[in-house]
């Protein structure tokens, strides 16, 4: 161990002037130079020497004796202090050294001195100071807990310049000085003792003074024949809880000089002679490197290392130390001339100064300790913005989905506001339509009310979601049977007009087509049906109505019921509408055969007038089709040619329409020959209108063919309504359906003891039901995003058995949702790409989750050997399809471990295996807590997920 001097530091010093009591700022202190004059000991006494100094106050020492050939010399030296003789111990370290001892418990080195003469009583005051300064020191401890100090102690002497420790002076030899580029001179190996206590240290230094070499001289039974250091190194850092990370650090020296007498003065010889050149050495070392300080201020060289002594203290002479010397007096008139030189010394070495400093340290461990709290603090302030602004953007995309939801709001409710008004338009359009005695049935009725809905309570979850979602059938059906209404309003008269059309070209003809008339008839008939259908009483008013939309629990039951006995109404509207278009199609057909057998009959007739002179067929009906032609299915017709064609109709009403005398001769027409497109010759007995009629016969082609093109645009005009009037049947016909599905499914509940009114199953049971089935559907989603994510098996294991649907569990449900789903889409997003850092130096991508995983399978393949006994492992093997035989049957059991999303039970199964090699049980070493709601790294409370399950890395950011 190596013991640094005040200049080499332990670890990374900052130095900064000093501010310790009684200090204000950073000046260059002096060296503190008190002399204690001891009293006359026994050995003076019984020499009767002669006390030559006197203390004339605390500041000034006298020589008494004024001796003629030292008249030049001063005789009266000031100090910081002068201690008499009566003064204690304790005096002269509470008034000359306490400040600078304790400077040393505020980082700043301290010295204390004792220089004199042997005998003198330097190691008397040394002893002194040095309980004294322990008893200090530890009493500052105690009134400072607020930091943490460490006392370490070192002891050596410098005997005939050899360095010696005292704490092991076993080992007998000589300690080297080192001189080290940033710590100065370090005494190499010297031991370094950490203080206990106070006792301790006491205890320490005791043999320090033990180890010491000591010997009789002339002046001193036990003279210290070394320089005796005894070295205190303080540090004091605030405690733990807080911030501040730096220490202070200081050495306090007790410097026990060896006599500074003359070799003569002792009678020395022989051994103390050598001690006495040696200590004179260091001495005299000592004498120069102050005088110099004292008078050169460090301008010049500075023999610190021409003695050892020098060197280990030189921080102390002038450098960054609070330096005391205390500077001990025989008062007897036989030392007078060492007590003047001890003065001399003493008054040079108070123009000393030295820059003290305090020493600020940051060890290495404190710096990586600040540091690493440092780096805990900036990544938590780094964290905290992407937080905010990932919450700011999920507020702003909810704000956004708000805004989204209103605006859906409005336009829903626009949408109802509008239908509501289209209702009441339509109901009121088709009351205007319709004759008073006629009415439309309505096919079904809502006239449930809420509370009734309110007494049944579903419990089956499927079920509310489709009474959820039926919830605004009703009024959609409504809307739709109104709107059928309306087309069945538009139809009939559609149909009226086409009947109306049809009735005047048929009449016109005068042909009296049986099968067209009994059409005619039937048709009428049915749409008389038709409109008797659609103008039956409405039993939901539009007031009412309206409550119902608002309602979203309308009776079903008694909506059912309505469904069933309107069910036939529809059937029976969808019939009539069938029969209306087949009477149409019947009727449209027959025209064409209308005229083949008005032609055919027309032929007959020709033939017959020829024979009886008659007029020709074609003449005769002229004005008819010329009606046909105006007729309002013809583009060429007017309602006044209407009206003149129903007058001439009805003229005509009464004639035969195949009378022979209304039949042209064959004579006439071979007189006034008329070739029509068909090359039939057709001649009028009527000269005026024969022009008309050769016209009429010219275009009767074309003529058919427009009252055809207009017939058959009608029907498909009606095809249309009717098709879509299908179409809207089966559409209602499917809502029905699901109505009844419902209600049957309500029904066997029922009937399964399930009775809801009577059973009264209270909110809470039905939501339990769905938070069931919820859980249900998330514990697969999830399942099945584990394996999409390769999500540690461990941790799958954990999850599926410790949330079991409990509805605590929920919330850890949403959350690990959320998560694997961010997760995919990480994943996706990443691939295999070269993955960012999350955090430390986990990452996330799809093939670190891969190898993460192939690890844990390994590790489990592992675990599967020392937790399952080779029976068990057979019996898996077995069951699992591993072969028996064969390399790496483990991992190949393991392998196949969650590897079955869709199976619960090979889910099941895996969990408890899994759990069994990892050695955790259900509800046992697993708690919730391990699943921790929010984003940061979990604790440390299972390990083996760390480094693998992807999901950890997930929750790290
Ligand atoms: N102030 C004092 N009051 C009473 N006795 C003292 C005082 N100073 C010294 N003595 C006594 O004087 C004797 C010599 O003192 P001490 O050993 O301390 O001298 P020293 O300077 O250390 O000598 P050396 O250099 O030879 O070791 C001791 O017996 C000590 O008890």
């Amino acid at each position: 161990m190596t013991v640094r001097t005040p200049g080499t530091p332990a670890s990374k010093i900052e130095r900064t002037p000093p501010s310790t009591p009684g200090r204000t700022r950073a000046r260059e202190d002096k060296i503190v130079v008190t002399v204690r004059l001891r009293p006359l000991n026994r050995r003076e006494q019984f020499s009767k020497d002669q006390v030559a100094w006197d203390c004339v106050d605390h500041h000034r020492i006298v020589c008494k004796p004024q001796v003629p050939e030292h008249a030049t010399q001063p005789t009266s030296f000031a100090f910081d202090k002068v201690f008499g003789p009566a003064c204690l111990t304790e005096t002269v370290y509470d008034e000359g050294v306490k400040n600078v001892v304790l400077s040393a418990l505020m980082g700043i080195n301290a010295t204390v001195f004792a220089y004199g003469q042997t005998s003198s009583g330097k190691t008397y005051t040394m002893r002194g100071i040095t309980e004294k300064a322990v008893n200090d020191i530890y009493n500052h401890i105690m009134d400072t807990p607020e930091r943490d100090f460490t006392i370490k102690i070192s002891g050596l002497e410098i005997y005939n310049e050899n360095v010696r420790d005292l704490l092991n002076s076993e080992s007998g030899r000589s300690l080297k000085l080192l001189d080290d580029p940033e710590k100065g001179t370090v005494v190499e190996k010297l031991v370094e003792e950490t203080a206990n206590d106070d006792k301790h240290l006491r205890y320490l230094i005791s043999i320090c003074e033990a180890q010491r070499q000591v010997g009789e001289t002339a002046l001193n039974d036990k003279s210290s024949r070394s320089h005796q250091i005894i070295r205190l190194t303080i540090q004091s850092t605030l405690r733990e809880n807080s911030d501040c990370v730096r220490s202070f650090l200081a050495t306090l020296n007790f410097v026990d000089l060896a006599g500074s007498e003359r070799a003569a003065q002792t009678h020395a010889d022989g051994t103390r002679l050598r001690e006495g050149c040696h200590i004179n050495l260091s001495l005299m070392t000592l004498t120069t490197v102050i005088r110099k300080l004292s008078v050169g201020k460090r301008s010049g060289h500075i023999p610190y290392r021409d003695s050892k002594l020098t060197r280990i203290l030189q921080h102390s002479l002038g450098g960054n130390a609070r330096t005391a010397i205390i500077c001990t007096l025989s008062p007897a008139l036989s030392h007078l001339e060492q007590s003047r030189n001890t003065l001399l010394f003493a008054t040079r070495a108070k123009e000393v100064t030295n820059n003290a400093q305090v020493n600020i340290v940051v060890s290495d461990k404190q710096l990586v300790k600040h540091l690493q709290k440092e780096l805990a603090r900036l990544e938590a302030e780094l964290r905290t913005p992407d937080q905010s602004r990932e919450k700011d953007l999920k507020i702003q995309q909810m704000e956004m989905e708000i805004e989204q939801l209103k605006l859906q709001r409005d336009l829903a409710q626009s949408q109802v506001d509008e239908l509501n008004k289209k209702f009441q338009e339509d109901h009121h359009i088709s009351n205007q339509v319709e004759s008073p005695q006629l009415s439309v049935t309505k096919c079904l009725s809502y006239t449930g009310s809420l509370s009734s809905l309110k007494r049944d309570k579903i419990r089956n979850t499927t079920l509310r979601q489709s009474m959820r979602q039926s919830s605004t059938a009703p009024f959609t059906l409504m809307h739709e049977i109104h709107k059928l209404e309306h087309l069945q309003a538009q139809l009939g008269e559609e149909a009226n007009r086409a009947l109306e059309v049809l009735q005047k070209e048929v009449a016109c003809h005068r042909l009296g087509n049986q099968n067209a008339a009994e059409t005619i008839a039937n048709l009428q008939a049915e749409i008389r049906q038709m409109c008797a259908v659609r103008s039956a009483p409405k039993e939901v008013e539009v007031g009412s109505m309206v409550s119902v939309n608002k309602s979203i629990s309308a009776n079903l039951k008694h909506e059912i019921t309505r469904l069933h006995s309107q069910g036939s109404n529809i059937a029976n509207l969808e019939q009539q509408l069938e029969n209306v278009q087949r009477s149409i199609d019947k009727l449209v057909m027959s025209l064409p055969n209308n005229y083949q057998q008005l032609n055919s009959k027309a032929s007959k007739l020709r033939k017959e007038h020829r024979r009886k002179k008659l007029p020709p067929l074609a003449s005769i009906n002229a004005v008819n089709r010329q009606n046909f032609i105006r007729s309002p299915c013809s583009p060429l017709s007017t309602p006044h040619q209407v009206l003149e064609s129903d007058i001439e109709n009805r003229a005509l009403d009464d004639e035969d329409i195949v009378s022979s005398e209304n039949l042209p001769p064959e004579s006439e027409k071979e007189e006034t020959p008329s070739k029509n497109e068909e090359g039939d010759n057709i001649s009028s007995r009527d000269n005026n209108n024969s022009g008309y009629r050769r016209s009429s016969s010219v275009n009767m082609k074309k003529m058919q063919k427009m009252f055809q093109n207009a017939a058959e645009e009608n029907v498909r005009s009606i095809r249309t309504y009717v098709t879509e009037l299908k179409e809207r049947v089966a559409k209602l016909q499917y809502q029905k359906q699901l109505l009844v599905c419902q209600v049957l499914e309500l029904e066997a509940n029922e009937a399964n003891g399930h009775n809801i009114e009577n059973e009264g199953l209270s909110e809470q049971e039905g939501s339990q039901v769905s938070g069931h089935i919820t859980f249900q559907e998330q514990q697969q989603q999830i399942i099945e995003l584990w394996d999409l994510c390769f999500v540690s098996v461990i941790h799958r294991t954990q999850f599926y058995l410790l949330f079991k649907g409990d509805p605590a569990d929920q919330i850890y449900m949403e959350v690990e949702l959320r998560r694997l789903t961010w997760l995919q889409q990480h994943l996706a997003e990443v691939g295999n790409a070269s993955p960012a850092h999350v955090g430390d130096e986990r990452t996330i991508s799809l093939s670190s989750s891969i190898k993460a995983l192939k690890r844990e399978r390994e590790f489990l393949a592992k675990r599967l050997g020392s937790r399952l006994t080779l029976e068990e492992r057979d019996a898996l093997y077995m069951k699992w399809d591993v072969p028996v035989v064969g390399k790496q049957k483990r991992l190949q059991f393991v392998s196949k471990l969650w590897t079955e999303p869709h199976n619960p039970k090979h889910v099941k199964e895996s969990a408890e295996i899994v759990a069994k090699l990892v050695g955790f049980c259900e509800g046992g070493n697993i708690s919730r807590e391990m699943f921790e709601l929010n984003f940061v790294l979990p604790s440390d409370k299972r390990p083996w997920l760390m480094d693998w399950s992807p999901i950890t890395n997930l929750l790290n950011l």
